[in-house]
């Protein structure tokens, strides 16, 4: 059976005008799941519910299947690397040789050679006090030395924020290098879709405090397709996963389908022309998805 690095059970937080939650959750070890959604949606809240950093008001979070009320032990906390969305300020006046080597002495998987290798492949003035270093070189100081504890959980929160193209590729590389060497997992929070596309398995969308649904990203650029089939829209009641449907001209249909290996079989049994196909892109499946998942939350509240 597959397990879980990380489980959410109704975990609620009420933030200054909205409240995160209910959130239902399970990270599978292995993956890399990315977690996105608008500004405010409540990406980072989760991340720091996971680092015990925001206690959640309800609900239960296990980590590696155990809960920790009165706090997540050392032992388990060196199990879990974070780079948080806001610098660490505590470590503004240390060196990122000082970083590498306090957190050296609190991580007992610490791998050095993994630690100078980044530093010289991500250009680190090592030497250079943080708080002199530009937001970028101090976030791949922040990406190195996460890497370098060996987590079995990483936790990024927008990790590739102020990083230029070419170490953003570099980051890239460094990330699918570390979830080949084992058992690891990644949750990671991005705006880019280029991110999404290049490292995630599963895709948490989040809107306005909800999760929307947890997908195998290549699930989803498998089955939600624009299709043009011959007929009108007294048909598109009948097909399965439509989010949308145009009468383009007259005996064709323009759809748009959640589910299109379903839809292509019902077609071919029904004898119906499906004349073309085109994939979506991921930025218009996950707008989709959120215009979808509106309906139905508005449709709900209203009690319809
Ligand atoms: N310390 C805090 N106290 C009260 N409310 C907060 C606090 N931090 C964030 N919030 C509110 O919680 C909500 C979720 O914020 P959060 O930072 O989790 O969103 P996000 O999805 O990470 O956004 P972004 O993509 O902009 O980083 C926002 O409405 C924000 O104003």
């Amino acid at each position: 059976m597959e397990q879980m690095v990380v489980q959410m059970v109704a975990v609620k937080k009420k933030r200054r005008n909205k409240i995160i939650g209910p959130l239902n959750l399970s990270i599978p070890q292995g993956y890399v799941v990315v977690l996105v959604g608008e500004n405010g949606s409540g990406k980072s809240t989760m991340m720091n519910m996971l680092m015990q950093t925001v206690i959640p008001d309800e609900g239960d979070i296990t980590w590696f299947g155990q809960s920790y009320p009165s706090g997540i032990p050392p032992e388990i906390k060196q199990q879990i690397g974070y780079v948080s969305e806001k610098s660490n300020l505590e470590e503004d006046l240390m060196t990122a040789q000082e970083v590498a080597k306090f957190r050296s002495y609190w991580y007992t998987d610490w791998d050095d050679m993994l630690l100078q290798k980044l530093f010289k492949s991500f250009n680190i003035p090592a030497n250079t006090k943080l708080n002199k270093m530009s937001k970028g070189e101090r976030r791949k100081v922040e990406i190195s030395v996460a890497l370098a504890s060996r987590p079995k959980l990483l936790l990024l929160d927008e990790p590739s924020s102020g990083l230029d193209p070419f170490a953003w590729k570099r980051m890239i590389d460094e990330l699918q290098e570390y979830m080949a060497q084992g058992e690891s997992t990644i949750l990671l929070s991005t705006h880019i879709v280029d991110e999404i596309r290049r490292l995630a398995d599963f895709i948490i969308l989040v809107h306005q405090g909800r999760i929307l649904g947890m997908v195998e990203k290549d699930s989803l650029l498998d089955n939600w397709k624009e299709v043009w089939v011959k007929g009108d829209s007294s048909m598109v009641e009948d097909l399965p996963g439509i989010v949308s449907a145009q009468q383009e001209s007259i005996g064709v249909l323009r759809l748009i389908t959640t589910e299109c290996k379903q839809l292509e079989n019902l077609l071919q049994q029904s004898g119906i022309q499906l004349m073309k196909t085109r994939g979506l892109e991921l930025d218009e499946i996950l707008s989709l998805w959120i215009q979808r998942d509106e309906a139905v939350i508005a449709q709900s509240e209203r009690g319809e």
